[in-house]
Parts: C-alpha cells; sequence; structure tokens
C-alpha cells in the first residue's frame, strides 16, 4: 500500500456516531435527502423505507426526504416503496438500460437536500445507524465531498465481496494506488454533498461506485474522500455470472475514469458445453458508459 494510502487511512477514516438527535442538532438548517436505487427489491425495500421513515423523520427529524428510485423493476418494489412513505421516482424504461448508474444519478438529479445518502435496497436487518453515522462522518469536515461505509460482510460464501476483493482492490493498486486504502471501494452506502456531485458524470451500471471514487479523486483530490465504519452489512447475494458481468463494469470504469487505463474491453468470453459435448466459446457484451454531469459549470 502506498504511503499516501496510509497516511489517508489515518485522517479520513473517520469516527462517527449514531446518536440521531447530536446529529441532527449539528445540521444547522442542511436537509438530508436518502436515496435508494431499487431493481426488484419488493422483499427489503417496505422494512427500510418504514424504519427510516419512523425513526429518522417521524421521531428525529434527520432525513428531510427518502426517495426510492425504481430502476425498471418487475416486481412490487414501487408499490411497497410508496405504500411505505417513500417518494417514487422511475428512470425511463425505454433505451439503454444504465442499471445502478442511471438510478443514483436519477436519484441525485430529484433530490432537495443538501446531503444526500446512498443506500442499497437488498440490505436484511437494516440499521438506520447507516444514515446517522455517514453523515455524521460527512459534516465533520467541510472539505468532505464524499464518504463511503466500510463493514463485515459475511455471507454463505465464506465472505462478502467477491468483485471487491479479486477485481476493484488489485486494480485500484494498480491505477490509483491513493485509493488502496479505502476498505469497501464498491460499498452502496455512502454520504455526499449534492453540489459537487451533480458536476461529476456517473458511470453507468455496477461501474458507479468505483466511477464515483476515482471522479471525487480526480476533481477535489484524496482528502475530498473518506470512510466510516458502519459494523456489519447483510444484502442478498448475486451469483458468479452476475458477478463476472458485474467484473467488466469495474475494469470498464477504471478505463472511463483514469487516463492511464487500457481502452475499456466490454466484451466477457464464456465457455459451455455444446448438445455432444464439445465445448464452445460465446462473447457477451457488457456495455458501460459514462452519464454526463446533470450540471454543467
Ligand atoms: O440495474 C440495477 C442493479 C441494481 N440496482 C440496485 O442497486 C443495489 C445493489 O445492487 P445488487 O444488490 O444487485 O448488487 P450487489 O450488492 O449484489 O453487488 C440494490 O439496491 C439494487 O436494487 C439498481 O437499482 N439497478
Ligand atoms: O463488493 C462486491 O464485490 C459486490 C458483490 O458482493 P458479494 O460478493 O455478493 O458480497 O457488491 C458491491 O458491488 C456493487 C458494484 O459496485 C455495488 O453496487 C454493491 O452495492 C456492493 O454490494
Amino acid at each position: 500500500m502506498s504511503s499516501e494510502a496510509a497516511a489517508w487511512f489515518r485522517r479520513r477514516t473517520l469516527p462517527s456516531t449514531d446518536d440521531a438527535a447530536a446529529v441532527a442538532a449539528r445540521l444547522r438548517g442542511r436537509q438530508v435527502s436518502v436515496v435508494l436505487p431499487a431493481r426488484n427489491e419488493e422483499s427489503t425495500i417496505g422494512q427500510i423505507v418504514t424504519t427510516i421513515r419512523e425513526q429518522l423523520v417521524d421521531e428525529i427529524p434527520l432525513v428531510h426526504e427518502i426517495i426510492v428510485v425504481d430502476s425498471r423493476s418487475t416486481d412490487a418494489t414501487t408499490i411497497r416503496a410508496g405504500s411505505s412513505g417513500a417518494i417514487v421516482h422511475r428512470v425511463p424504461r425505454h433505451g439503454r438500460d444504465g442499471g445502478k448508474g442511471e438510478a443514483l444519478q436519477a436519484g441525485l438529479s430529484r433530490m432537495t437536500g443538501d446531503v444526500g445518502v446512498f443506500l442499497d435496497s437488498d440490505v436484511r436487518a437494516f440499521d438506520p445507524a447507516y444514515v446517522v453515522r455517514l453523515v455524521d462522518a460527512l459534516i465533520s469536515d467541510p472539505s468532505l465531498v464524499l464518504v463511503k461505509a466500510f463493514y463485515d460482510r459475511p455471507s454463505d460464501q465464506g465472505g462478502g465481496g467477491r468483485v471487491t476483493e479479486l477485481v476493484a482492490r488489485p486494480l485500484l493498486r494498480r491505477l490509483a494506488p491513493e485509493l488502496s486504502a479505502v476498505v469497501q471501494p464498491l460499498a452502496g452506502e455512502t454520504a455526499f454533498v449534492r453540489g459537487p456531485m451533480m458536476r461529476l458524470p456517473f458511470v453507468s451500471g455496477y461501474g458507479v461506485e468505483i466511477g464515483m471514487l476515482l471522479q471525487v479523486l480526480a476533481a477535489h483530490g484524496l482528502d475530498a474522500i473518506g470512510q466510516t465504519d458502519l459494523g456489519v452489512r447483510e444484502h442478498s447475494h448475486q451469483d458468479l455470472a452476475a458477478l463476472a458481468r458485474m467484473a467488466v463494469q469495474i475494469q470498464s470504469a477504471f478505463a472511463l475514469c483514469t487516463d492511464d487505463a487500457p481502452e475499456p474491453d466490454d466484451t466477457r468470453v464464456t465457455f459451455r458445453r455444446d448438445g455432444e459435448g464439445a465445448m464452445e466459446m460465446r462473447r457477451e457484451r457488457v456495455p458501460t458508459w459514462l452519464l454526463p454531469p446533470l450540471t454543467e459549470d
């Protein structure tokens, strides 16, 4: 790990509190928008929205609005989100499917708060302290633009974060070593300042998180990024084929967001046996692109 990354780790691994009243008092008029991208999350979205609304809107006014961005769901996600008290914002269902990156940028365009919190919608046993701690860390220093969550990621596959460990971390070491002390570079849980984020491009699909880190680094420098401990996160896990496609998007995000990365290669090669048992090769495109900033300076 570079000495710059190690120094950042000491400076920008930020303490945070789960005392919502104390954090709300420190907002001094700033408003907080929670944005949840959701594609077919009917089994978890209702509980997450209800928990935030009851504890961080009604009981303690830390959160100003809860936005669920429907990312082309085909289940009851939007009904559950709306009936739980969220504002539901839909990405267009026509044209190229920009996936999670498109959903996050759509949520950014819809939010009215000064401070935003992105949360994944597939988290089980959601803890509202995620929001409190992320906001607390972000407002601890006016030079911060983005604060990433980190946590333990237990899973039945023997530990979560497979693309993080096998793809994102090695690429960070080689292409953006100053970010190699970010514990969970792909974490969906992120607090941010709205203004600067409006001026950055977003990467489509699952390249959005690593793209966000690289874009904030390039535009605002390493100390504009922080991280804070949320303890544990349990979420649903995709299969290996889905994560292989995610990996293609992660490496494309590096190509789109760093100067010296090789050209993006959005081709995924797979192998399978045909009807006679012979091995055949297949190519699949996993396109990843930049979504222009919402605000041009
Ligand atoms: O095209 C997509 C893919 C994912 N998501 C949301 O992004 C979050 C993280 O996605 P997922 O759980 O698929 O990623 P994983 O945690 O498995 O890496 C979840 O809230 C998804 O509903 C989305 O809004 N649009
Ligand atoms: O960290 C990872 O390797 C992937 C997959 O996690 P698992 O191997 O299913 O625990 O999950 C993250 O990556 C996605 C792409 O950036 C994010 O959208 C997810 O929020 C995050 O969970």
